[in-house]
């Protein structure tokens, strides 16, 4: 399994870079087709990366941005991933973007993880993928101990899978490994000491003690202390 490793020297470093890098890589893939999907993880760790990525300058009205990964939970709840891409990403020029929800209020995750894939699948495969990871090594929401942990880790999975997991505080629904995997460029994003020991503690472990390891191939990981 091969991934690059980035440590910067400080979190506002590792924000710059990496929304530039972000940035180059969407107007790469804009240069050669007419479309890009993007997908962004939630959680505490990307706000001042979409703080600085939704302000450069690049066709946003060509991309289609969508999450790894939602808590099924509504807008207004601080825990909503949507609600942390329409506050801190959907604004200034990104805000040309076209966003995909992973959420539906009418429904149970269950009930609608189809019809949510539906309207996902024709935009895919993913063009860049930023994902989070938690220091129990789950990623998206792809939770060690998660009911339909086999199935978002399978090569047939579905593109998105309703996931409940001891770890996790709600119900979710989730891009399978699959999924994230069909991006072309993939990074992850991790701050701490904390995160660092277990990514490096996930060497050797099967996915399904260390999700992470299913989308690591390829991967650039950015951390920062
Ligand atoms: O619950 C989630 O956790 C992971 C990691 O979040 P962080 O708060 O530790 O940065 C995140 O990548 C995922 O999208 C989110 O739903």
């Amino acid at each position: 399994m091969t991934h690059e490793f980035i440590a910067y020297s400080d979190r506002e470093a590792l924000v710059i870079a990496l929304a530039g890098r972000l940035a180059s890589d969407l107007r790469g893939q804009l240069s050669r087709q007419d479309r890009v999907a993007l997908a962004l993880p939630g959680g505490t760790s990307p706000g001042p990366v979409f703080d600085d990525l939704c302000g450069v300058d690049l066709a946003w009205d060509r991309v289609d941005v969508l999450l790894t990964d939602e808590r099924w939970v509504s807008e207004d709840s601080p825990r909503s991933n949507t609600r942390l891409l329409r506050e801190r990403l959907m604004v200034d020029k990104a805000a040309a973007a076209h966003l995909l929800p992973l959420y539906r209020d009418d429904m149970d995750c269950d009930a609608a993880a189809e019809a949510l894939a539906d309207r996902i699948e024709p935009v895919l495969p993913l063009g860049v993928v930023l994902m989070g990871m938690g220091t129990d090594r789950h990623t998206a929401s792809i939770f060690p101990g998660a009911d339909r942990l086999d199935e978002a880790l399978s090569p047939r999975a579905p593109t998105l899978v309703p996931m409940r997991a001891p770890g996790a505080d709600e119900p979710r629904v989730t891009l399978s490994a699959q999924v994230l995997n069909g991006a072309l460029c993939k990074h992850v994003l991790i701050f701490g000491r904390d995160k660092r020991e277990a990514l490096e503690g996930a060497r050797g472990l099967k996915s399904t003690d260390a999700p992470i390891n299913a989308v690591l191939d390829g991967a650039t990981v950015h951390w920062a202390e």
